[in-house]
């Protein structure tokens, strides 16, 4: 039996077991009233989660990306894609997260997190939407991308991850970070934005708010405000190294 966090309207929802191949999460808790089995996201294919980036980015946008390192695309996915993330992101088994060293401390980071395999199904489909984004940075920008990783991230009330930056000092492999954002309705008292200083040396606090997708160059100071409200996530990386062996966090 495991206990599942949920941001659903379920909370302190516990299953069998947690989502894997033969126990997809549902999309929509109830059978319609025809007794119809609802659709899952079997249904789900790499075509929903389909981003035309050329559209979603103005050379304007990417411009401010080279000057400021830093940029948000908004109503990123369509509705059924979004939804998907969401509901995967309520039956997932989360691990805490750990520092570099291995060693957790919450004051510093609170985050609960899972790597996303390809075990995951809306996951999945978005880190491949990720590649995609990937390539046109490529193109437009010589990011020198070579590989993606993301992992699912629920902060509970309480938390958040003091400042950093995605590079590990003498580290450089994380070329671009890029979150996506999947609470709905998120207010200012909810807390839990994401501050971050630019190139410029400006402070930006970013609301977490479903549907967003702030990028920024990893190498920025960033830190996650104290949420108030349990707080979901996907944190995604653009690396300039080759495809890593996926390592799981311990039990
Ligand atoms: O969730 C966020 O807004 C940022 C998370 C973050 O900085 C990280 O996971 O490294
Ligand atoms: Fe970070």
């Amino acid at each position: 039996m495991t206990q599942i966090i949920s941001n659903l309207n379920v909370t302190e929802l516990v299953v069998d077991h947690p989502i894997g191949q033969d126990n997809p999460p549902s999309l929509f808790a109830n059978r319609d009233n025809a007794g119809q089995k609802p659709p899952t996201q079997r249904v789900l294919q790499l075509s929903d989660f389909e981003v035309n980036w050329q559209d979603k980015l103005t050379d304007t946008q990417l411009d401010k990306f080279v000057s400021d390192g830093w940029l948000i695309i908004d109503d990123v996915f369509e509705p059924k894609a979004l939804m998907a993330l969401q509901a995967e992101s309520g039956f997932i088994d989360y691990r805490d997260a750990a520092l570099t060293a291995g060693v957790r401390i919450s004051d510093i980071r609170g985050d609960k997190i899972r790597w996303i395999t390809e075990n995951f199904f809306a996951g999945y489909y978005y880190l491949q939407s990720i590649n995609a984004l990937a390539a046109l940075f490529n193109r437009s920008l010589f990011a020198g991308i070579r590989h993606s990783e993301a992992h699912y991230a629920c902060y509970p009330v309480g938390f958040g991850y003091q400042w950093h930056s995605d590079n590990p000092a003498g580290r450089d492999e994380r070329v671009i970070s890029a979150v996506f954002y999947l609470n709905d309705e998120w207010t200012l008292n909810d807390g839990g934005a994401l501050e971050i200083v630019d190139k410029q040396g400006v402070h930006h606090n970013v609301m977490p708010a479903a549907n967003r997708l702030v990028i920024f160059d990893s190498d920025l100071p960033h830190q996650v405000q104290i949420a108030h409200r349990q707080r979901y996530s996907i944190a995604t990386w653009m690396r300039r190294d080759g495809l890593v062996p996926f390592v799981e966090e311990g039990p």
